[in-house]
């Protein structure tokens, strides 16, 4: 059997360590060419020694020289290269022909558009790459001939409910939502809960920013944005439903009345061994489905008064532009300043509205307008969680 090559950009958080497990379950389907991580060099080094890649990026020249010490007793230690170009490099290195893109944040939309340049696929799980720059990322796929295979579980769930019929068909995509940790909490509640409580998800086990996102409801919202691009569906034919088994990992309903779904445990590494292994299918080791056990599922509408995020990503979409870039650095500095305690639960919404509000787009869109309005968000949101954390 031929091995699939891969590169994996985030290779330390939730998404790399699930992606790893495949490969150690199929070490005969897939080798690793590439890894690039943030700052956890002491997790990237067990990583190297496991995986073997060629070549390995961190975030800065300081952490590359700890970790080129670090691997001094190794008898073919891996080029050690830093920051953007480092991460470029590891996007774009010749040998991979997928790359797995698992940064958290914006950070990950350059190395992922590097790579799309260089006619690799994608398995996406970096949702914020098309929140950003959906249209700009989906037309290079298009012109280089390269698969863009979600890993984001209800995207997965989507791309395998579309399978086998005319786009269209399609009369509307049924994105489901656990609803967070806080979906029964009242409005004056949530002004009062904690960066613990948001933590903990009632589901899914991920890193700190998407647990965030999903307890605000912003993860719906990007992920209605995702749809839209990775689909091409507009987002007024994308309705979110609560449903708090995340056992639908979501649904696609045609024309003629029928919806069909995917369902599975919640677990990553069912959709990232789908992206990895299409259109084939693996037996990648997980408890399955016991749908006597579950007795029955639930679906309430989303509340977009309490969780105004959600809304927000709704009119984002549609104004279009930079605006979705925008939403998106806002939030990133909101999550980051409530993580940080710095701002309340209840001001992210409001801090990134009051961002998206003064925000002015202007001409067509391009990269450098998109990195413009990012920088832009983040400076202004930046202010204005430090005016609230002085109250
Ligand atoms: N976790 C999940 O189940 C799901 C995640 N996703 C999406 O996948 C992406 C990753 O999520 P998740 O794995 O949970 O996130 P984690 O926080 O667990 O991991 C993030 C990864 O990105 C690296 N990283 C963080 N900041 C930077 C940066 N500025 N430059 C380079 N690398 C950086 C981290 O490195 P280090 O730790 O070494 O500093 C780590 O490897 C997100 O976009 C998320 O929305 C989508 C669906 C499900
Ligand atoms: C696993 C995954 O894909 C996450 O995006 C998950 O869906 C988050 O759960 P919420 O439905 O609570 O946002
Ligand atoms: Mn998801």
């Amino acid at each position: 059997m031929n091995q699939k090559n891969l590169t994996i950009l985030g290779c330390t958080g939730s998404i790399g360590v699930s992606t790893l497990e495949v490969v150690r379950q199929f070490p005969d389907r897939f080798e690793v060419a590439a890894l690039a991580a943030g700052r956890n060099i002491t997790l990237l080094r067990e990583q190297i020694e496991e995986f073997c890649p060629r070549l390995v990026s961190v975030m800065d020249e300081e952490l590359a020289d700890k970790l080129s010490q670090s691997l001094r007793d190794l008898n073919t230690p891996p080029q050690i290269v830093f920051g953007p170009e480092g991460y470029k490099r590891v996007a774009t290195i010749p040998e991979a022909e997928m790359l797995v893109s698992a940064m958290v944040g914006a950070a990950g939309l350059l190395p992922t558009l590097a790579a799309i340049e260089a006619g690799k696929h994608i398995a996406l799980a970096n949702k914020e790459t098309l929140v950003i720059a959906g249209e700009i990322v989906m037309a290079l796929a298009a012109e280089k001939n390269v698969r863009i295979l979600p890993v984001d579980s209800e995207h997965s769930a989507i791309f395998q409910s579309l399978q086998g019929n005319h786009r269209s068909a399609l009369k509307r995509i049924l994105l489901t939502a656990s609803g967070g940790p806080f979906f029964n909490k009242g409005a004056e509640e949530l002004e009062k809960v904690t960066p613990e409580a948001a933590l903990c998800h009632p589901n899914w086990s991920m890193g700190r920013k998407i647990t965030i996102d999903s307890a605000t409801l912003m993860n719906k919202g990007l992920e209605v944005i995702e749809a839209r691009w990775l689909f091409d569906v507009p987002v007024d034919q994308i309705a979110v439903h609560i449903h708090p088994e995340s056992i639908i990992h979501s649904m696609v309903e045609y024309i003629d009345g029928s919806v069909i779904a995917q369902l599975g445990m919640p677990d990553m590494k069912i959709p990232i061994a789908y992206a990895l292994s299409y259109p084939d299918r693996i037996p990648v080791q997980g408890p399955h489905l016991d749908l006597f056990r579950l007795g029955k599922l639930t679906f309430y509408p989303p509340d977009m008064e309490k969780f105004p995020c959600l809304r927000l990503a709704y009119d984002a979409s549609k104004k279009g532009s930079t605006l979705p870039a925008v939403l998106n650095a806002a939030n990133e500095v909101a999550v980051h300043s409530f993580l940080d305690g710095q701002i309340g639960f209840s001001d992210i919404p409001y801090l990134i509205e009051t961002t998206m509000n003064k925000h002015k787009a202007s001409g067509s869109l391009t990269l450098e307008r998109i990195i413009e309005a990012d920088r832009w968000a983040r400076e202004e949101a930046g202010r204005l969680a430090q005016s609230l954390s002085k109250r």
